[in-house]
C-alpha cells in the first residue's frame, strides 16, 4: 500500500466548495482512499502576490496506484472542476499537487516528488505537519517542522475539523 500526501489549494470561486468537491471526486476513484484531512488554512498568495487569498489543505491518500496514476487523477480532477491555467502561480479554482509518495524520489518529465517547492511554502508545511508531526523531508532529512519555522506569516487556520471529517463520507 502506498501513502501519498496531496496539497489542495483554491483562490477562485467558492473556495470551500472547490476543496470539498475535489475530495469527493478523489473518493470516487477506484483503488484510492482519502484517509485523513488536515484543517483548512487561509493563506496569503505566494509567488505571484497580486491575487486573492487562498484556502489550502493537505490530504493523505492510501492507494495501490503508482505516483503517475495519482498525478493523472489530480490533473483530471482539476479539469473536472473547471481549472483554467492562466499563468504560472496565478489564480486557480483548484490546484492539486503531489507532495510526497512514500519516501520516494521521483524525477520524471511531468512529475517531481517530493514536490520541489514544498519545503519553502508555509501553506503546505503547516497542514502537512498536522498529519505527519514527526515527518522529515525524504531527500534532506530535515524535519518539516524545522522548515516551517519562520513561515507562519500569512498562514491562518480557517476551519478545523476537531477529528470530525467535515467533508463527511455521508456526502458520497
Ligand atoms: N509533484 C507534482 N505534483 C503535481 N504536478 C506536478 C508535480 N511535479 C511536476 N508536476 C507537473 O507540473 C505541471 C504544472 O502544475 P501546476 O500548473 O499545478 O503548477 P503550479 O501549481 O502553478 O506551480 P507549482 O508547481 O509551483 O505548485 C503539472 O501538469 C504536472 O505535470
Ligand atoms: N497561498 C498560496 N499561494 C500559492 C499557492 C497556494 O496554493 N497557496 N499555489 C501556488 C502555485 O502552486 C502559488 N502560490
Amino acid at each position: 500500500m502506498n501513502t501519498a500526501y496531496l496539497s489542495l489549494g483554491s483562490n477562485l470561486g467558492d473556495r470551500y466548495e472547490m476543496l470539498r468537491d475535489a475530495i469527493q471526486l478523489l473518493r470516487q476513484q477506484t483503488g484510492l482512499e482519502v484517509s485523513r484531512l488536515s484543517s483548512i488554512y487561509e493563506t496569503d498568495p505566494v509567488g505571484y502576490t497580486e491575487q486573492a487569498i487562498f484556502l489550502n489543505m493537505v490530504v493523505e491518500i492510501k492507494s495501490e496506484l503508482c505516483a503517475e496514476e495519482i498525478l493523472f487523477i489530480c490533473l483530471e480532477t482539476e479539469q473536472t472542476l473547471g481549472r483554467i491555467r492562466q499563468f504560472r502561480w496565478g489564480p486557480r479554482c483548484i490546484d492539486l499537487d503531489i507532495l510526497l509518495f512514500n519516501d520516494e524520489n521521483i524525477e520524471l518529465e511531468k512529475l517531481t516528488v517530493p514536490h520541489p517547492r514544498m519545503h519553502e511554502r508555509g501553506f503546505v508545511l503547516f497542514p502537512l505537519i498536522e498529519l505527519v508531526p514527526d515527518g522529515v523531508h525524504p531527500l534532506t532529512g530535515v524535519p518539516f517542522g524545522k522548515y516551517a519555522e519562520g513561515q507562519k506569516e500569512g498562514v491562518h487556520i480557517w476551519k478545523t475539523f476537531g477529528g470530525v471529517d467535515a467533508f463527511g463520507r455521508s456526502e458520497n
